[in-house]
């Protein structure tokens, strides 16, 4: 069953196009990556879902509700949440006030409490630092709080741009082993901005390449990490056109 539907949207800024007339389509419990080189477009095409950035045409429809034109805000209400690129920690408040952000007008107080202590039981370390400042957690710990703060919203369909961004590979590890436990026990879909296609394919799912504010190239993220499809995304060739010279 499509969960998440893409059709034929475009993201310019001013005169400059960044996503074009791009069509995807997401299955319920599904794991995405999207890959490509700087500038490709793949976090306008997060914002443009998550409501940030406007389309310029086409639509886009979760569960067959229309997303297209809705704020940000009544977007996370349909159950679809954006972790962003560089997590957007607020460094000086503390971890468990991170997780209060935006909670403020719920009127399930209780449903609230429930939340944390269920992120805390998900991320120990985020209970054992509730009252840290995030600023002084690891980058590992920063993205499990980005992570678990997009948790309040009870999702359905999580959005990650670039969760490896700055850290250690084995902190890379852990925050993809986080995410799929996550998935498994929430029934959660995930669409991921991932530069590592090495990294997609280990972790597993389907990944879709970008390049140039388009898809260029789709497949089993295993595969498409032993193909040169990347390569020629990166080198100036779609996959066709590469195999159209040889
Ligand atoms: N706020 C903005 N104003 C103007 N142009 C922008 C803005 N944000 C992105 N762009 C441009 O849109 C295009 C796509 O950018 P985008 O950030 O979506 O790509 P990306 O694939 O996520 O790249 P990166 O991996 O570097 O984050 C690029 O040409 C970029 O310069």
């Amino acid at each position: 069953m499509s969960k998440l539907g893409v059709f034929d949207i475009s993201v310019r800024y001013g005169k400059v196009p960044a996503v074009n007339d791009l069509t995807l389509h997401v299955t319920e419990g599904e794991r995405v990556f999207v890959s490509g080189p700087n500038g490709a477009g793949k976090s306008s095409l997060l914002k443009a879902i998550s409501g940030a950035v406007a389309t310029s045409h086409g639509r886009i429809e979760m569960d067959g509700d229309l997303l297209t034109g809705c704020a940000p805000e009544a977007i996370a209400r349909l159950g679809l949440s954006m972790v962003p690129e560089g997590r957007e920690i607020f460094g000086a408040l503390t971890v468990e006030e991170n997780l209060r952000v935006g909670t403020g007008l719920r009127r399930d107080a209780s449903a609230v409490e429930e939340d944390i202590a269920d992120i805390y039981d998900s991320f120990p370390i985020l209970g054992e630092r509730r009252g840290a400042a995030a600023g002084a957690l690891s980058g590992g710990q920063q993205q499990m709080l980005a992570i678990g703060r997009a948790l309040m919203t009870n999702p359905k369909l999580i959005m990650v741009d670039e969760p490896s961004l700055g850290l250690a590979p084995k902190i890379v590890d852990q925050v993809y082993d986080t995410l799929c436990a996550l998935q498994e026990e929430r029934g959660l879909t995930l669409l991921i901005v991932e530069q590592s296609s090495l990294r997609a394919a280990r972790v597993g799912g389907r990944m879709v390449l970008m390049r140039g504010g388009r898809i260029v190239g789709e497949g089993n993220a295993a595969d498409m990490a032993d193909r040169d499809a990347l390569a020629a995304a990166y080198f100036g060739n779609s996959p066709t056109e590469t195999e159209a010279t040889t």
